[in-house]
């Protein structure tokens, strides 16, 4: 990878800026799972070793340019502060007097966290203004924000323009060396594994990956929208109306090569504040009934896709298959962790993509015994495709 790397940039002394992708579950004001924050330690630990003032950004969630205080970054100060095992500072807000007077206040050594980035509309918007506010708390740059390569916003993209040196951390490197080897030549049969709710996120890369892969497995959230495409009931399911037509037009394209669920978990409430579920019936694929919703795959649709997935040499899984944070509709996402397990004692290479399937395979006690948990769902599924991530791009 031809850019500035971490190892290259003399940061002793000086102020270095670091977008960190934070984004993790935070429930009752704890962190319940940390691995992003895990994987962003030798970044961290390398500029504190150095002698340099260490800034953290980072967004969490999606607060729309509000200030939400279940999406404030304070927990993760505290929990990250017990990884690195030394004080980390907290400002909050990421501009203005909080960020400055907080920055002013750091000696050689020490770690500070800005608040949520998103409490800004203006960091998603890419704003000129606003990159040049996060670019004026520091003299260098490094992102180490794998999980948000993929966005061109201001604290990944447009505060390059404002910084001279703008360097990769490892964790990005580390991501890029894997992802770039895996899946450059991928071995045979190549499945890939879509589930999941951010629908408008992933349904358009569906459309890059299938020329690509040899089977394509639609679980998760998702599954329901192409249901609906196929004018079947789904109930109160999950769906975005909008991708309808082109959930159509893709279930033309990947004749052959997409696999949908045969059967779903159905239920007539969904409590996911308590993780509870209401009845619970598995039903076929026509007979979801219209004040159902489906939150999880069935028995015989987990049979069918453990099967391909067991015999497959390259597996990329994004997404879960259900509803996985409550037990009752967490079957087919855990059977679908056994099945990538399966397939890499049998030699496959398996890699984990999103926050939320990395998240369900720690749950499962099996992050070890695949080939990769990637820190990037969105991110690595666009790699996958082929795209420039901007926030690579733009480095030095
Ligand atoms: N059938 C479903 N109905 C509603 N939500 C679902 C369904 N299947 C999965 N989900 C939810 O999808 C979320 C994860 O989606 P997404 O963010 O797309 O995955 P990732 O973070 O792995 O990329 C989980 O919170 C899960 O509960
Ligand atoms: O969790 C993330 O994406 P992912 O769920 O695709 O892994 C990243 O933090 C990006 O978040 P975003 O999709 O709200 O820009």
């Amino acid at each position: 990878m031809n850019k500035l790397f971490i190892e290259e940039i003399d940061c002793k002394g000086k102020t270095v800026i670091v977008r960190v992708d934070f984004n993790v579950p935070v429930k009752d004001g704890a962190v319940e799972n940390d691995k992003r924050l895990r994987a962003a330690l030798p970044t961290i630990t390398r500029l504190v070793d150095e002698g340099a003032k260490v800034v953290l950004m980072s967004h969490l969630g999606r607060p729309k340019g509000q200030r939400v205080e279940a999406m404030s970054l304070k927990p993760v100060a505290t929990r990250l502060a017990e990884l690195l095992g030394k004080p980390v500072a907290f400002a909050d807000d990421c501009v203005g007097p909080a960020a400055t007077d907080a920055v002013a206040n750091l000696k050689p050594g020490d770690v500070l966290l800005l608040e949520n980035l998103r409490f800004h509309k203006a960091e998603t918007d890419n704003d000129e203004g606003f990159a040049k506010e996060l670019a004026a708390l520091a003299d260098l740059y490094v992102n180490d924000a794998f999980g948000t390569a993929h966005r061109a916003h201001a604290s990944t993209e447009g505060i390059t323009r404002h910084i001279d040196s703008c360097a990769c951390g490892y964790l990005i490197k580390k991501e890029l060396d894997f992802l770039g080897s895996a899946l450059t030549e991928p071995k045979r049969p190549f499945t890939a594994i879509i589930g999941g709710a951010k629908i408008s996120g992933k349904i358009d890369v569906i459309k890059a990956l299938l020329p690509k892969v040899d089977t394509l497995i639609i679980g998760g959230g998702m599954a329901c929208t192409f249901l609906k495409a196929m004018g079947k009931e789904i109930g109160n399911s999950l769906c975005e109306e909008e991708k309808l037509p082109l959930a159509k037009e893709l279930l033309e394209l990947g004749k052959g090569k997409i696999l949908l669920p045969t059967d779903y978990l159905a239920t007539d409430r969904l409590d996911f504040e308590n993780r509870a579920i209401g009845s619970q019936a598995f039903v076929g694929e026509d007979a979801i009934a219209k004040d159902q919703m489906a939150v999880d795959i069935g028995p015989k649709s987990t049979q069918l896709f453990a099967d391909r997935i067991e015999v497959s040499k390259t597996v990329v899984w994004n997404g879960p298959m259900g509803v996985f944070e409550i037990d009752a509709s967490a079957k087919g996402t855990f059977a679908v962790a056994d099945a990538l397990v399966k397939a890499t004692e049998n030699g496959g290479t398996t890699i984990v993509g999103g926050g939320d399937s990395a998240a369900a395979i720690e749950k499962a006690g099996l992050a070890d015994k695949v080939s990769h948990v990637s820190t990037g769902g969105g991110a690595s599924l666009e790699f996958l495709e082929g795209k420039k991530l901007p926030g690579v791009e733009a480095l030095s």
